[in-house]
């Protein structure tokens, strides 16, 4: 088992700096959960406070009914992979792989069998007796990986453990994770600031800011149904675009622009239109005109950006400048360009407290 229940933790440091504020969440036993969120977050320092390395100020951490706050990290049955793999470099791959079950003062019978099996599910048996500055960084990774599934944890802490890989491995390495975790149904939590991992590998992710969690879901949740304008900025490449607005009727009015709302969106509304709005809209929402579109708007291409099965077009409407995900692109454009708001995904936030007020899901039909 490995069911971790954080209850109203904090973490104040030595100067008073409150780093994770009152934080709850409910982990499953063999969940992988993702926390993410941008640089000073809090995420290591959670993470560091279950493996037992940071104290906690307040509040239970409860592991299988167990208070463990207290508890040394080596009584806590959890396996820690770091992001600079943390091997001994005098220690040959064998022994790094095996070092935590000499400490236990295993038969080198039950070592042996034991490095074996996970050298096999990490690929690294025919490195056993290099030592770890022979190795490549992924390889390295590997053996950190290898040396934590020996253990058999009740929980895998992970923190960025892939940031020191190139791209492309990096791509791949996510994926043995993942595949890993699932054979092992091992609690997992791993640490990201990048969003594409946590949408790619997590069961659930938590995504925070300044100590305090935002929102915790499935990606699809997340992506879809953001709680607030952070987490909606946060979560997804480009990233959401953000208009700042007003509803006047059925209209949707910002800067010299109006945006025709279907009744289905409009109605809800009209109780904020005393309000300073925020349209949130993903890039992938737009197209092209073909010119018998109803919301269609003119704006100055500023740059366009090819990715290989699609273009994103920076296009400039007033103020704000847009990202526009678009399929193919004809040549013609310079630059004027009118784009089309596709309406099936549109988010309003209030722009002062930041929180979602409605996410409309417009069909074809809705007039
Ligand atoms: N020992 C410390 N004393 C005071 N403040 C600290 C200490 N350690 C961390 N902090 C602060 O706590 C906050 C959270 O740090 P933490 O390392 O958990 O962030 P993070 O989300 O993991 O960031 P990163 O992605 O950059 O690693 C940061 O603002 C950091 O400066």
């Amino acid at each position: 088992m490995g069911k971790l229940l954080f209850k109203n933790i904090s973490k104040s440091y030595a100067n008073g700096f409150c780093a994770v504020n009152n934080f709850n969440l409910e982990i499953q036993d063999g969940e992988f959960i993702v926390l993410v969120g941008p640089s000073g977050c809090g995420k290591s320092t959670i993470l560091r406070m279950i493996a037992g390395l940071e104290k906690i100020s307040d509040g239970d951490l409860i592991l299988d009914e167990k208070v463990i706050n207290k508890c040394p990290p080596v009584e806590r049955d959890i396996a820690v992979v770091f992001q600079d793999y943390a091997l001994y470099g005098n220690m040959s791959v064998y022994d790094n792989v095996g070092m935590s079950m000499r400490v236990r003062h295993e038969k080198d019978t039950v070592i042996y069998d034991k490095v074996k099996e996970a050298s096999g599910i990490l690929g690294i048996g025919s490195l056993l007796k290099r030592l770890p500055g022979q190795l490549s960084g992924g390889q390295k990774q590997r053996v950190a990986l290898a040396r934590s599934v020996v253990r058999k944890p009740k929980v895998f802490l992970m923190d960025e453990p892939l940031s020191n890989l190139d791209a492309k491995l990096r791509t791949s390495t996510r994926a043995e994770i993942v595949k890993l975790q699932r054979e092992l149904k091992v609690t997992t939590v791993y640490v990201t600031h990048d969003q594409t991992e946590a949408m790619t590998m997590a069961d659930r992710m938590v995504v925070l800011k300044d100590g305090i969690i935002q929102q915790a879901g499935t990606p699809n949740e997340i992506y879809y149904e953001p709680c607030n304008l952070f987490v909606a900025g946060f979560i997804g490449a480009p990233q959401m675009n953000f208009i700042e607005g007003r509803v006047v009727g059925s209209r949707f009015v910002f800067g010299s622009h109006a945006l025709y709302l279907p009744k289905k969106i409009a109605d809800p509304l009209k109780q904020y239109s005393d309000r300073e709005l925020i349209l949130g809209i993903r890039p992938e929402q737009f197209s092209i005109s073909n010119g018998e579109d109803i919301n269609v708007i003119e704006g100055e291409l500023e740059n366009k950006e090819f990715l290989g099965n699609c273009y994103i077009l920076y296009v400039r409407i007033g103020e704000s400048v847009l990202a526009c995900q678009i399929e193919s692109m004809e040549d013609s454009f310079d630059e004027q360009v009118n784009i089309h708001f596709g309406m099936e995904h549109i988010y309003f936030f209030d722009k002062e407290t930041t929180e979602l007020l409605m996410h409309a899901k417009v069909g074809e039909n809705d007039e």
